[in-house]
């Protein structure tokens, strides 16, 4: 059994001075949402403006920006855009006309709970409104705060996560969990942001994660413009690697996280939470609270997104696959929370999850 080990100021210090948090994908700018298009990732860093709560549906739906948290924080600022035409196109029916753009920020994409998380807590903003407050400033205020408290558990989770992991260890992680995917810092990505910081993660290996390649074109693009090695592989190198005894954690986050632990996560996270298990790799989980979702009793009731079959028979464009072959596109796979060693949330490190535990940790509030 291991336990956090607190940090030090020093290592409080250096988190700081290291500025691991340049990267931003959501940002609101002059009154519009700027995306960082991540299609177009490592090699051009081009923002999209937008104006409109249906193209920033699409966008999401898209992957200009994707990653859990990430897309929970543009649906709240496209909330903000969908009061705001709303309000210049229907006058005192405006929060009515709001529903429908509502409805098509839901419908963008299905696993990743931060997104309808999001908006609920959007929606409840809109409830709320006094008569004497400004709407557009009340809900920019809200979604302002989202972003805010992102980052913030991000940076408690990295010296949770960080403070489980022994000097000297080498870590494997699958897909992107960085500042890409939230509001900065990132989940997983987070922990080992503040590992290598710290000194206590000496080698970063990344899977290439297809089809989208979020590790090969996102995780290793973080990871060398904060100037921390990464060594990339493709997945079904993972177990020949755990094999060889080189990597002491299996570190993911998460899409969404049910009653009983279980964790949706890009797909083939289930895999390497069995080869962790079977080569006695420890396996740890990060995701905010905001990924948890109570209401569903157990991880066969997430709802996992099919993506097309051309992500997988085509790469860059170009058809690899033979022609008249068809494809199987699950985004997501669900883990077991028995396969899980540490789930570490801004809350608070879980060890062996399990039904009770959630309960704690998450109690009533959600
Ligand atoms: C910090 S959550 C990131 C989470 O989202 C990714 O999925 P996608 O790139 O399809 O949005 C993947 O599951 C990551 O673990």
């Amino acid at each position: 059994m291991y336990a956090p080990q607190p940090f030090g100021c020093r290592e409080r210090l250096l988190m700081t001075l290291l500025d691991h948090d340049r990267i931003r994908a959501v940002v609101w700018r002059d009154g519009s949402l700027e995306l960082l298009d991540q299609r177009r990732l490592p090699q051009c860093e081009a923002f999209l403006r937008f104006n409109e709560a249906p193209a920033v549906a699409q966008a999401i739906r898209n992957m200009v920006v994707r990653g859990a948290p990430a897309i929970g924080i543009a649906a709240a600022y496209g909330v903000v855009l969908a009061a705001r035409h709303a309000f210049a196109t229907h006058g005192d029916d405006w929060q009515a006309a709001v529903r429908g753009d509502l409805q098509c920020l839901a419908a963008a994409r299905p696993t990743a709970v931060n997104l309808f998380w999001a908006l609920a807590r959007m929606q409840r903003c809109l409830d709320a409104l006094a008569p004497n407050v400004d709407p557009l400033l009340a809900l920019l205020a809200e979604a302002d705060a989202i972003l805010a408290e992102d980052i913030a558990a991000n940076r408690r989770m990295g010296e949770l996560g960080a403070g489980l992991i022994d000097a000297g260890s080498a870590v494997l992680t699958h897909c992107n969990t960085g500042s890409l995917a939230t509001g900065g810092f990132g989940t997983a990505l987070g922990v080992i942001r503040a590992g290598w910081t710290a000194g206590r993660i000496e080698a970063v290996f990344a899977d290439e994660t297809r089809p989208w390649l979020q590790g090969a074109r996102l995780t290793a693009w973080e990871l060398t413009q904060d100037d921390i090695p990464v060594t990339l592989l493709a997945e079904g190198a993972a177990a020949h690697l755990l094999r060889q005894g080189r990597v002491r954690w299996v570190i993911v986050g998460a899409d969404r996280i049910t009653a009983d632990g279980s964790v949706a996560n890009k797909i083939g996270t289930y895999g390497l939470a069995i080869l962790a298990r079977y080569h006695g790799v420890k396996f740890m989980v990060v995701a905010p609270s905001s990924t948890v979702d109570m209401a569903l009793a157990s991880g066969d009731e997430i709802p996992i997104e099919q993506r097309a079959a051309d992500e997988l028979l085509s790469v860059g464009g170009a058809r690899v696959a033979a022609d008249g072959a068809g494809a199987w596109n699950p985004s997501f796979d669900v883990t077991p929370a028995a396969l899980i060693d540490a789930l570490v949330t801004e809350r608070g490190v879980v060890l062996q999850p399990d039904r009770a535990k959630m309960q704690a940790l998450m109690g009533d509030g959600v």
